[in-house]
């Protein structure tokens, strides 16, 4: 079973606009409405490769109440929504898309979590957690909420037996690996800003810092580069792949899509190479759509082939 993880979901708003221009008046076009935060998006790729997840975090307000049902009501099923409810609002991002895909991403805050909260939250996972299990806790968590948050989350849940697969960043993705979890997908500039570069690491340097991290026990390091595709690294054991040359229409949520195929690829104990294949094919399908829609099984299916996997380096 897959459980994802949103302490602080969205509500994303993805406006295109022909030329980003600050302090002056900008009007968006093609607007889309998608609900979202990092673990709901994995929810709904999850669902478009035709497999289930339970859904947990937080939700608030008009804006939880309309996430909520719509996971509820998601096409062909496939995501069981079982979220907290606490006051305040759920937040709205934005996301603004230039032609040649630049993105702006305006993020709000979200809600203030109580500890009670959060206790309720960790007693609600720790339900569903047993061998078998892989969490997904994914995204920011919102004010109030201590950078500790993953890293006890995850030392409770694989207390019971269950696997953990983390993509934060910042303080709460540096906390959460003293839990080694047992998956993580920082990008290129997480990873630098995790070991303190000034510079977003690439090419060997990239690899050695993921090799770091394997060699302290995670069990998957996947680094994600954007358009220059992907780093693996399990164990001793390096795999590069190259972003598939796609037409993008919005990357937010590539990443999302990258833990997702991973997630159902762990699920489905397949072996490590395919697991990377797909998500390499995941992940560039879901730049192709609109806002933070997960592609479908078909544009997979045609992505699949094209995927180029170099290694393993030892
Ligand atoms: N322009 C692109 N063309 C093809 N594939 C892409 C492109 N951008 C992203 N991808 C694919 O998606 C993966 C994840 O992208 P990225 O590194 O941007 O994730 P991220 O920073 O976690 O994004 P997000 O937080 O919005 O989900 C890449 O490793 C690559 O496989
Ligand atoms: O503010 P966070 O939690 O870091 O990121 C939230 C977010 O930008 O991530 C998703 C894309 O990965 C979007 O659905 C959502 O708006």
């Amino acid at each position: 079973m897959i459980v994802t993880v949103t302490v602080n979901p969205a509500m994303d708003k993805t406006a295109e606009i022909d030329c980003l221009r600050p302090h002056a008046l900008n009007r968006l076009a093609g607007v889309v409405s998608d609900v979202g935060g990092k673990g709901i998006n994995v929810s709904k790729t999850i669902a478009a490769l035709g497999r289930q997840s339970v859904a947990c975090g937080f939700l608030a307000g008009q804006t939880g109440l309309s996430i909520g049902q719509t996971l509820q009501n998601w096409p062909g099923g496939g995501i069981r929504p079982d979220f907290l409810t606490v006051p305040g609002e759920t937040r709205t991002n934005l996301k603004l898309v230039e032609p040649g895909g630049a993105l702006t991403e305006l993020n709000e805050q979200g809600p203030r979590l109580s500890t009670a909260d959060l206790e309720a939250l960790a007693r609600k996972l720790e339900g569903y957690a047993a061998p078998g299990t892989l969490f997904v806790l994914a995204g920011s968590v919102g004010p109030g909420v201590p950078p500790e948050l993953y890293r006890d989350l995850t030392l409770r849940l694989r207390q019971k037996g269950a696997k953990v697969f983390v993509d934060a960043d910042g303080p709460l993705f540096a906390r959460a690996l003293e839990a080694t979890p047992d998956i993580i997908k920082p990008n290129a500039f997480e990873l630098g800003q995790y070991f303190g570069l000034d510079h977003i690491p690439a090419g060997e340097e990239l690899i050695r810092l993921g090799r770091t991290l394997a060699g302290r026990g995670i069990g998957l390091v996947c680094i994600s580069m954007g358009g220059e595709g992907a780093c693996f690294v399990q164990g001793e054991r390096v795999w590069r792949a190259p972003a598939l040359p796609v037409t993008p229409r919005s990357s937010v949520g590539a990443g999302d899509a990258m833990v997702a195929a991973i997630a159902c690829g762990v699920e489905e104990e397949l072996p490590v190479e395919d697991c990377l294949r797909l998500a390499m094919a995941v992940s560039a399908g879901a730049v192709t759509t609109r806002g933070t829609r997960p592609p479908d099984r078909e544009t997979v299916e045609q992505l699949l082939p094209q995927v180029q996997l170099m290694g393993p380096v030892c």
